[in-house]
């Protein structure tokens, strides 16, 4: 070692052991919040406390580390801290290696129990019968729209949505041998397909494409026939061994999926809130327009609107609508409850912070 080093690496020695200090000191008070909510049957996994502590370290954070590198930190000194008081399940669409496992960790941090679960339904089920706290199920992707299975299941389900992950989805074109020599099919979910055929029609026009049930499955598919190319994340490529042919394919460089957690938590306002609503009007000129009217007439700002065909009864469409804020905000609540009135069908999906 350099002269120069030493003494560097002595400041560092000394940092770590004050870091690790706080930290230990930091987790016996989570552990005693831990207490007080076990004695007062309190939720553990509080999504806005954590919004406003990842909120507040960017926003205090002098650098020179970026604000995501030092929330990224913080997300798992909470998720380590509420492990101690429980370590929180959540079920997810499987199998390892899926965007909807990047976005637990993304969310909960890697202190806790994933549970892969075969489909959107499977995730639901399991959160309502409590095998898992919380279900994380894709709502949208930013390319190719709403995920209607998850829309469909949040009109049926007991459970609310207590949070929002949105993660960033780049997909890479992988095979066995990281070339493209041989190679007769290309695999992957449906919705990866999509969100990449531009690049392929440009590329590889002539290789049949076969949709299989996850962008993991296809890794796997690929890693066990030298004739199928997989898109997926490199993460799961590395997960069974693929090599890169060619990163980032997916035809929108912005590409991003958000994820609904599901689960029984009523979550507190956070500063920071979204809502989200199912609603039906009867099928009549103008009822839609009257419908929304309550909502600017209150100041509340709508940030996402979808429709989706009812298949039974006599509505026409059911609206997801989001807007900003909380229940628990006077003009939100005051704008719900008019909206409500104008509605044949009214269903609250859960107020929550909005994602990073
Ligand atoms: O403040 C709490 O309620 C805690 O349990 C502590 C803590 C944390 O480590 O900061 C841990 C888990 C919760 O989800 C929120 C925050």
């Amino acid at each position: 070692m350099t002269d120069k080093l030493k003494p560097l690496r002595e400041q560092i020695d000394a940092i770590d052991a004050q870091i690790l200090d706080l930290l230990n000191r930091r987790a016996l008070i989570a552990q005693e919040v831990g207490h007080v909510k076990a004695e007062t049957q309190a939720p553990v996994f509080r999504p806005e406390r954590e919004a406003q502590v990842l909120r507040g370290v960017a926003e205090r954070n002098p650098g020179p580390m970026g604000n995501r590198e030092v929330q990224t930190i913080f997300r798992e000194i909470m998720s380590s801290c509420r492990s101690l008081e429980k370590r929180v399940t959540v079920a997810y669409l499987g199998p390892a290696g899926t965007f909807s496992e990047q976005a637990v960790y993304q969310q909960f941090g890697s202190a806790v129990e994933g549970l892969p679960c075969a489909s959107i339904d499977e995730v639901f089920r399991s959160a309502e019968a409590g095998t898992a706290d919380f279900g994380v199920v894709p709502i949208e992707n930013s390319s190719e729209g709403a995920v209607n299975r998850t829309l469909d299941m949040m009109l049926q389900t007991s459970l609310i949505i207590s949070g929002e992950v949105a993660i960033a989805v780049h997909h890479s074109l992988m095979t066995k041998s990281g070339n493209m020599d041989g190679v007769t099919s290309i695999c992957a979910h449906s919705q990866a397909l999509a969100q990449c055929q531009v690049w392929l029609n440009q590329h590889y026009p002539h290789i049949a494409r076969h949709a299989v049930a996850s962008n993991a499955e296809a890794a796997r598919l690929a890693s066990e026939d030298g004739t199928v190319a997989a898109i997926a994340s490199e993460l799961a490529g590395a997960q069974y061994k693929l090599g890169v042919v060619k990163g980032h394919i997916q035809d929108d460089p912005h590409n991003r999926t958000r994820f609904a957690v599901v689960g029984t938590l009523q979550t507190a306002p956070s500063g920071k809130d979204q809502t989200s609503l199912v609603l039906a009007v009867p099928n009549k000129a103008g009822a839609v327009y009257q419908l929304l009217a309550p909502l600017a007439k209150h100041g509340v700002s709508m940030t996402r609107f979808e429709s989706r065909p009812a298949r039974m009864g006599s509505w026409e469409y059911y609206f997801y609508v989001d807007v900003e804020g909380h229940v628990h905000n006077p003009a939100v609540a005051q704008a719900l409850g008019e909206l409500q009135g104008n509605a044949a069908f009214f269903k609250v999906l859960g107020s929550y912070p909005v994602s990073l």
